[in-house]
This record gives C-alpha cells, sequence and structure tokens, in this order.
C-alpha cells in the first residue's frame, strides 16, 4: 500500500514539471557549441528565470523547446509531450528577443494577427485581444500604428500577444528590454498575476535585480552549461552574512582584530560571514564597549548578482566564439 502511495506520489511529482529535458545539446554549423547537455525541469504554475552572461546559450535552448532552432540532441518532454510536438506549441506563448512587428499594423492588429495564426476564432481573438491591450496598458494605443510607439510600448504589445492563445507556458526572452522603471515594475506585476492564474512563466533576463523580485527559481547558464539550479532561497542560503551599521571610530586594535575573524570593514558597515545570531553578541558587546553607536544590524544573504558573479566565467560579450580559421598564407586578418 505504502509502496503504491509512494509511486503516485511520484507520478504526481513527475507530472507538474511542464519542462523536463536532459542533455540538450546543439552545436551551429561553424562549430559553435551553444549547448552542451542542458537537463532541466521547470515546475508548473511558477516564475522561472533563466539567467547567464551575453552568449551563453539562454535564447537557444527557448528556441529548441519553441521548436525554431533543431537541437543536435534533446531528450525529455514539454508539457507532457516530446519537444517538438505541434499541437503541444499551441499551449505555447513567445515574446522573442528583439521582437519585431509589421511597423505600419496598429497595435490591436497585431495581437488579432498573432491570435489568427493560432488558430483562436475571429469573435474571441477580438475580444481577447481588447483585454490584453487594457492588461498591458495600451488601451488608449490599441488604434496606433506600431511605427509610431516607443520600445517599451512594442514590449508590452509583444508581452500581449504572447498571451493571445491562452498559453499554460509563456516564454519572455528579455521581456523589460527598453522599458523605463515604471514600466518594469507593471511588468512585474502582470508576470506575478500570470503566474497567479497557473500559467508558468518562463523569463531569459540580464536584469538580475528584477529577477531576484519575482522568481520562484533560477537556473544559470554558463557557456552551455547549467552550473546552479535552484530556488533563490536554497542558491542564496549558503551565504548569510550580518550587516552592522554603526557610527563612530573603531580603534585599530579592533579593526585587526575583526577582520582576522573574516569580517569586512567599510565606511560605517561592519559585514560579519555568520548565520548564527547568538556569535553575533559578543561582537555588538565589543563595538558597544569601544563607544561606538550601533545603527542597525540585519541579517544579509548573497544577492542573486553576487551569485551570478561567482557563478559564470565569462561575462563578456561573445561568451564563445566560432573556432578560429587558420591564416592563410598571403591574406592577412582584418584588424
Ligand atoms: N544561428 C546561429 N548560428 C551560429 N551560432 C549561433 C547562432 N545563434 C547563436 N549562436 C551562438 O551560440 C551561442 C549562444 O547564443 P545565444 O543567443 O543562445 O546566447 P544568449 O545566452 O541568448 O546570449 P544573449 O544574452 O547575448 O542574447 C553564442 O556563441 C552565439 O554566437
Amino acid at each position: 500500500m505504502l509502496a503504491l502511495w509512494m509511486a503516485w506520489c511520484c507520478i504526481a511529482c513527475v507530472s507538474e514539471m511542464v519542462i523536463d529535458i536532459q542533455e540538450t545539446k546543439k552545436r551551429y554549423r561553424g562549430g559553435v557549441e551553444a549547448l552542451r547537455g542542458v537537463s532541466l525541469q521547470v515546475p508548473r504554475g511558477c516564475i522561472f528565470g533563466l539567467l547567464g552572461p551575453n552568449g551563453a546559450g539562454k535564447s537557444t535552448l527557448v528556441k529548441i523547446l519553441m521548436s525554431i532552432v533543431r537541437a543536435s540532441q534533446c531528450s525529455g518532454t514539454m508539457l507532457g509531450q516530446r519537444i517538438g510536438h505541434k499541437a503541444t506549441l499551441g499551449k505555447v506563448g513567445y515574446l522573442p528577443e528583439h521582437a519585431r512587428f509589421p511597423e505600419y499594423l496598429k497595435g490591436g492588429e497585431v495581437i488579432r494577427y498573432v491570435a489568427g495564426l493560432c488558430g483562436v476564432p475571429h469573435g474571441l481573438a477580438k475580444q481577447r485581444a481588447e483585454g490584453l491591450l487594457e492588461m498591458v496598458g495600451m488601451k488608449e494605443w490599441g488604434e496606433r500604428k506600431m511605427g509610431t510607439y516607443s520600445k517599451g510600448m512594442k514590449q508590452r504589445i509583444g508581452l500581449a500577444q504572447a498571451l493571445v492563445n491562452d498559453p499554460e507556458i509563456v516564454f519572455l526572452d528579455e521581456p523589460t528590454d527598453g522599458v523605463d522603471p515604471t514600466g518594469r515594475l507593471e511588468m512585474r506585476n502582470m508576470l506575478k498575476s500570470m503566474r497567479d492564474e497557473g500559467r508558468t512563466v518562463f523569463v531569459n533576463s540580464h536584469l538580475l535585480g528584477e529577477l531576484e523580485m519575482i522568481c520562484d527559481r533560477v537556473a544559470i547558464l554558463d557557456n552551455g552549461q547549467i552550473v546552479r539550479h535552484g530556488t533563490i532561497e536554497e542558491l542564496t542560503a549558503k551565504s548569510c552574512r550580518y550587516e552592522i551599521r554603526f557610527d563612530g571610530q573603531l580603534s585599530l586594535d579592533l579593526q585587526a582584530k575583526l577582520k582576522s575573524e573574516g569580517a569586512r570593514i567599510d565606511a560605517g558597515t561592519i559585514e560579519v560571514y555568520q548565520n548564527d545570531p547568538a556569535a553575533m553578541q559578543p561582537v555588538i558587546d565589543v563595538l558597544r564597549a569601544e563607544g561606538v553607536v550601533i545603527i542597525e544590524m540585519r541579517e544579509a544573504r548573497q544577492s542573486l548578482e553576487e551569485l551570478f558573479m561567482e557563478s559564470v566565467t565569462n561575462t563578456g560579450a561573445g561568451a564563445q566564439l566560432p573556432p578560429t580559421i587558420p591564416a592563410q598564407p598571403g591574406r592577412t586578418m582584418p584588424q
């Protein structure tokens, strides 16, 4: 009986993974190995962030899941079907990086046009387009041409068209690209609402602070491989530290003592790598005995940005260039 129950739990658990891929590889013509064996599981109903430096392979992975790029090797499922299953793609929405829509079409027309491509009936498409224009804050502008929109307005239409087929999973490649801070806040709230409606939101982004605020889970991709994967809590838990903000002068002796115990001292702040609050009490006692005024003590975690910088080997553009073409005699390489 117990074995049966455990087996049922396992099946239920597996079926909750809307994306479950193993050993995905992509080698482009020309020799670039964009993905070198990526295995990834994404649970239903979460906001999942895929991070990585330029050229890490993020867009390639999403394009493979969207069947835009053919993997050199890929096994696994999306919504319980093999990758590339046509009917499954009808349950998925997509906002590509640098999305381009015809400039002569109006915002509302773009949404209705994509609805038509997805097979949404005309009446329903019209109704959904109106609702989505309102959701992305473009109700007043839906009858203006795309060519008259700012970059942020185009991104909003891009988000709306990704939802027009009422998808279970939405892939958003750099959704806040070109969006101002107010727009980003609105975008974050929209993504949270999408999750609260039960959709799975898969976001590729460089904006670590943005992702930190909304993602339930993240994976860090570096040079075609997943180097970290988990909830933000899990990934940053190990680096708990306390920050003490103080006013006053620390004696040289005390500074030396704190530093010898691994603390970092910066203008008015001491960082102590410690996750036990009891162990902080002697530090406070010593500071107070020296007449230092303690303004604040707070528990601080490693930020996603710090984790990212620690995890990736190359943060520059074009993580991997194609193999060098051997120089031919009598020809000089362009500078
Ligand atoms: N069509 C292609 N042909 C050849 N190489 C490609 C092609 N598309 C991407 N690449 C290469 O594959 C690697 C991964 O690119 P990809 O666009 O997937 O990375 P990314 O993580 O999305 O980067 P970015 O954050 O800059 O958008 C890069 O080295 C890129 O130059």
